[in-house]
């Protein structure tokens, strides 16, 4: 099965940006050709056959696989990015986060009202990126067709702030592995590393 051999490209990182966190370094699976083409095709399988205008992700990790969607999916891509990125007029969207907040911005032009828009990520995580990613698009009065990730780390909860949006991921991770990223969650920042 495609998700077990892309399971094996995914490398653990214990501890990493703080501890208790288990980051999932997917730098493996995009430097095989094979595995990221597996990744590409079955992150855009789902939506094959939609009628899909833009598809839309948040820097970095998001943009490498939004723009081979894009040209599977016959789409235009358009980035989401921090404050100060983007050159022309912009929207943007405010976001508390677990400790302080951040904005993300589109183009004014980047999405018309109406427009079908897939939003696509590397990862799913506690949500606050795609959750604020759909919020700034539904300013646009974008149509969200739905979101597609990579990896899902399932305990997180970030699924349930995406309401009423399809997702969909190639890789669920529920094991017991989140449990201590789920307390990490939940306690003070520790010294930074
Ligand atoms: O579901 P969440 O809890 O929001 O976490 C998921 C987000 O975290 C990572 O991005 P990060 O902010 O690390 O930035 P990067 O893509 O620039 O590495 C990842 O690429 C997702 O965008
Ligand atoms: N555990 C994790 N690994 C990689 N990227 C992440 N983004 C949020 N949580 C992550």
């Amino acid at each position: 099965m495609n998700a077990d051999i892309l399971r094996r490209f995914v490398r653990d990182i214990p501890d990493l940006p703080k501890p208790g966190i288990l980051f999932r370094d997917i730098t493996p699976l995009l430097a095989d050709p094979e595995a990221l083409k597996l990744a590409v095709d079955a992150m855009a399988a789902p939506f094959a056959g939609k009628e899909i205008d833009v598809v839309a992700a948040a820097e970095a990790r998001g943009f490498i696989f939004a723009a081979p969607l894009a040209l599977r999916l016959g789409a235009g891509f358009v980035p989401i990015r921090k404050p100060g990125k983007l050159p022309f007029d912009r929207n943007s969207f405010r976001y508390e986060l677990e400790y302080g907040a951040d904005e993300l911005e589109v183009h004014v032009d980047g999405v018309s009202k109406g427009e079908n828009v897939l939003l696509v990520d590397d990862l799913l995580a506690t949500g606050g990126t795609m959750e604020a990613c759909c919020r700034l698009l539904e300013q646009c009065e974008a149509n969200i067709i739905g979101c597609s990730f990579l990896i899902h780390l399932v305990p997180l909860g970030g699924q349930d702030r995406l309401n009423p949006y399809t997702s969909h991921s190639v890789l669920r991770y529920d094991d017991d592995e989140l449990e201590s990223e789920l307390s990490v969650q939940n306690r003070e920042p520790g010294p930074a590393v």
